[in-house]
């Protein structure tokens, strides 16, 4: 018989959800303690799926950097569960941070050879690397020989050699010229389609959210919470500069500063 229970657990009845690559259950964090404890983050929930691209925004001082160094396993909640499908996220910031004495294909190695790969196959994953973020002709730089926007490139392909399945990045183009910042969408949007990864991107920018995102989680100030979330249904690649863009970059913005002036 096949017939259907009607009481039959949902599981049944839809197709099996897409896998989780992180949640948050209820994560709370607090920063010191007593009288003068800081509540960065306040019960936050909220789950990506694999191979999605999600956006974090929020006004300066809600909990961004404190929520990815939770995820990133840097830091513990005070209350509730980060949940990280996968191997440990790789981390970019704002600052490259590479290793200055070491030449641009060392500083891509470096987490190959922490995995304990061979000389060739190391050589061969960095040509590779360095292929896929356009600095085939760099590899034998330092970084100071390098502008910013290359040294976030290089910076990108380290974090992919960590082999994680999980990119947690914090302003990684924040510092940048416009020019570079649009050039360097387009690229993570190639890489991220390649590859699969599941990115959380933390950002500032609205419209840097609208143009990257699937979605976009915007986030109240002290205590940081989770105020609203947009989806992004815009077809890709998208324009930073489009109306498209502008218009829901507008609405989010609104919604952000009434977070701002209720926070106030
Ligand atoms: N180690 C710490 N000790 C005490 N307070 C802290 C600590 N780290 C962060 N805070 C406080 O927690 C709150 C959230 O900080 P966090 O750096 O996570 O915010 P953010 O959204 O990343 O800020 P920004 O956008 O300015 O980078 C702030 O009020 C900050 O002052």
């Amino acid at each position: 018989m096949s017939a259907v229970l009607p009481h039959a657990p949902l599981s049944v009845l839809s197709p099996s959800p897409a896998p989780v690559a992180l949640r948050l259950d209820g994560v709370t964090k607090r920063h010191g303690a007593g009288g003068d404890a800081v509540v960065a983050l306040d019960t936050m929930s909220f789950a990506v799926k694999k191979g999605e691209f999600v956006c974090v925004v929020g006004a300066s001082g809600c909990g961004k950097s404190t929520m990815l160094n939770l995820v990133a396993g840097l830091d513990t909640p005070s209350a509730g569960k980060v949940t990280v499908a996968g191997e440990r996220p790789a981390l970019m910031f704002q600052e490259s941070a590479l290793f200055p004495w070491l030449s641009v294909e060392e500083n891509v190695a470096f987490p190959l050879q922490m995995q304990g790969l061979s000389r060739k196959a190391r050589a061969a994953r960095v040509a590779e690397l360095l292929h896929l973020v356009h600095l085939d002709k760099f590899a034998k730089r330092r970084p100071h020989e390098l502008s910013g926007g290359m040294k976030q490139r290089v910076a990108l392909a380290r974090a992919l050699a960590q082999q994680a399945e999980l990119l947690l990045m914090d302003e990684p183009f924040a510092a940048l010229d416009a020019m570079m910042r649009d050039h360097l969408h387009s690229e993570l949007e190639t890489l991220w389609q390649k590859t699969g990864l599941t990115v959380v991107f933390v950002t500032h920018n609205v419209r840097e959210a609208v143009r990257l995102g699937d979605r976009v989680l915007l986030l109240s100030s002290r205590p940081g919470r989770l105020v609203a979330e947009y989806q992004v249904d815009l077809d890709r690649p998208r324009r930073i500069e489009s109306p498209e863009v502008a218009r829901l970059a507008r609405t989010i913005t609104d919604r952000l500063l009434e977070a701002a002036r209720a926070a106030a």
